[in-house]
């Protein structure tokens, strides 16, 4: 794999997360191509990708209007992360310079399989990749679905691209929504609780610094248990003592609704995907 060389079509937050990732794992970034929008994006992104990326072959969709199109010529592999509303008009765009082997992953919330393959061309190896920003780390979660023309050599691929940044599960595309509210957006609410954490900190008088130290390497630390257990039931039950502390934080999350509120926010998130799909698909 190390040897082929793999694009990535609009390197921001998601994209410029596999990219590092991917990078971080050794593959190396003389054989790693990026694109962005904007000439002044394009000039921050080595160093947003860290310190392995020097060697990333970077352009700019301002700068050269067949930016993209240079990007994808010979790559084994394209991975695009360009926003849901614009991914099938950038794909579309793409079809004549890719080849006909290339592996084409999007990474975009809430476009089908079956709009990519149309913007593509019905032969191209087309997969729906759904990833998470811890890939940036190598602890993303990432579901992928493969369209009809994919091969098990350009799957084996993917998962290898893929695997290097994380976990990866293959899935019914059907699932494509829950796994967004899941896994995709999931970091979002540990972030959020680590938020909450903070402020809930400093009303009861840390101050902020401290505050922000103890709750972010708390819920890291808490997430680091689950990597090697993942059974969030029994790591909780093991941090509450009967009669203790922690029973009545939990007492006052489960009667706050915590349980009904977490599935109305991932119902939210899951129609939206859906929503989307009807949106933007062509
Ligand atoms: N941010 C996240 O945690 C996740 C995002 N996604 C998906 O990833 C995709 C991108 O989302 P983000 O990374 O959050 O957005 P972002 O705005 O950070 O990145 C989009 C990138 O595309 C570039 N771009 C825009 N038009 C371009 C063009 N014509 N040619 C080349 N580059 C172009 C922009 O310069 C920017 O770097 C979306 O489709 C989203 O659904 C999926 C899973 C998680
Ligand atoms: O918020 C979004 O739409 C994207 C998809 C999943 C995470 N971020």
């Amino acid at each position: 794999m190390s040897e082929k060389i793999v694009t990535f079509i609009g390197t921001g937050s998601m994209n410029g997360a596999i990219a590092s990732g991917l990078l971080a794992s050794g593959f190396h970034a003389q054989n790693v191509r990026a694109t962005v929008h904007s000439a002044k994006s394009a000039q921050e992104l080595p160093e947003k990708l860290g310190e392995e990326a020097e060697g990333v072959e970077v352009f700019s969709s301002e700068v050269s209007a067949d930016a993209n199109q240079k990007a994808v010529q010979g790559a084994a592999a394209v991975l695009l992360g360009v926003k849901p509303y614009d991914i099938l008009d950038v794909l579309e765009s793409l079809k004549d310079a890719l080849d006909e082997e290339t592996v084409v992953i999007s990474v975009a919330a809430g476009v089908s399989l079956d709009s990519l393959q149309k913007a593509a061309g019905k032969k191209q190896p087309v997969i729906r990749c759904m990833p998470n920003t811890p890939a940036r780390v190598g602890k993303g979660a990432l579901a992928y679905s493969a369209g009809s023309t994919v091969t098990a050599e350009q799957r084996k691929l993917a998962e290898e691209i893929l695997g290097a940044v994380g976990m990866v599960f293959q899935v019914e595309e059907e699932q494509m929504d829950a796994v967004t509210a899941l896994s995709g957006s999931g970091p979002a609410y540990a972030f959020l609780l680590a938020e909450c954490m903070k402020k809930a900190g400093m009303e009861l008088g840390i101050d902020e610094e401290l505050a922000k130290n103890l709750a972010s390497t708390t819920v890291a630390g808490a997430g680091a248990l689950l990597e090697k257990d993942p059974n969030p039931e029994d790591l909780r039950k093991a941090v509450t003592s009967p009669g203790g502390t922690t029973e009545q934080a939990i007492k006052a999350f489960q009667e706050g609704g915590i349980e009904e509120l977490t599935l109305r926010a991932m119902t939210a998130n899951a129609q939206k995907s859906a929503e989307m799909s009807q949106e933007y698909n062509k």
